[in-house]
């Protein structure tokens, strides 16, 4: 495999502006395949905007994403959507629909593109809360009836639904307690671990991340400022990354950039 089919998401200068709100200017990440990362970085400070451009739900305003080495900047609306199919995603208010039972909430795109009879995806949806430890009876549930967590499974199990290559998460564990937290991140890890997908999270939650994920990027400024591999992380440099990412002092972002 060359060097560059390693590389699932490459992003290059990428600029992202409202009007004249400049949110990110000239953001460089690089996320290999079957690797996962947190994406972390000061409140406000773009994050969702980068994922948004990712899943090209915001246009660029220059740069490029590239996805497997094609530029998804330049794809047509129809080549966009197409490529989207390979990216599950998790949203933080999970996003799922109150009136439809809970199969149906895991299958819909699958029901929509007309992949799946309705018989098949509701299959489908039993195999897919198996794989995130929830039981048959789940499936004629809706939304109401879960707890928070469980709601979390269901929105994991959607995203995981058309097997995607990619993985993005927006802050999966937010607002979880530390038991469920620690059994959403285990699902994600051997989702990327069993399938070789390529997963990247926004994550506020900063304890334990050398053990939750491969690699870090700390965007901030409007750039990401540092990005590496969480075992290069020793514990002044965490010390360091918590501080920004609480929005504190600027200075120990010199100490990750020079080291
Ligand atoms: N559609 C939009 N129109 C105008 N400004 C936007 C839009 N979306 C995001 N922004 C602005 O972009 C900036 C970055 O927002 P974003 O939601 O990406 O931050 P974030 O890093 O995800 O923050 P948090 O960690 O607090 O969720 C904010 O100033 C926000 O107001």
């Amino acid at each position: 495999m060359s060097a560059d089919r390693e590389i699932s998401v490459r992003v290059t200068g990428l600029v992202k502006r409202f009007h004249d709100h400049v949110v990110l200017d000239g953001v460089d990440l690089e996320v290999p395949r079957g690797s996962s990362l947190a994406l972390i970085g000061p409140s406000a400070c773009g994050k969702t905007v980068l994922l948004k451009c990712l899943l090209g739900l915001y246009h660029a305003d220059g740069g490029s994403i590239e996805i497997d080495g094609q530029d998804v900047t330049r794809l047509s609306r129809a080549d966009q959507d197409e490529m989207m199919k390979r990216i599950g995603v998790l949203f933080q208010q999970n996003a799922l629909f109150d009136s439809m039972p809970i199969w149906e909430n895991i299958c819909f795109r699958l029901l929509s593109e007309k992949q799946l009879t309705r018989r098949a995806a509701k299959d489908r949806a039993v195999e897919l809360l198996a794989q995130v430890g929830m039981g048959p009876e789940v499936a004629d549930l809706f939304p109401a009836d879960l707890s928070g967590g469980m709601q979390k499974r269901v929105g994991l199990a959607r995203a995981i639904a058309g097997n995607p290559e990619i993985l993005i998460l927006d802050d999966p564990t937010a607002g979880l307690d530390p038991i469920l937290a620690h059994a959403i991140d285990r699902l994600v890890d051997n989702l990327v671990a069993q399938n070789q997908v390529t997963a990247i999270a926004i994550t506020g939650e900063m304890n334990n991340i050398r053990d939750r994920y491969r690699r870090v990027a700390l965007l901030h400024d409007q750039k990401i400022q540092w990005q590496g591999r969480t075992t290069e992380i020793d514990d002044s440099h965490h010390a360091a990354l918590m501080q920004m990412v609480e929005g504190e002092a600027e200075g120990p972002i010199q100490m990750l950039v020079e080291a």
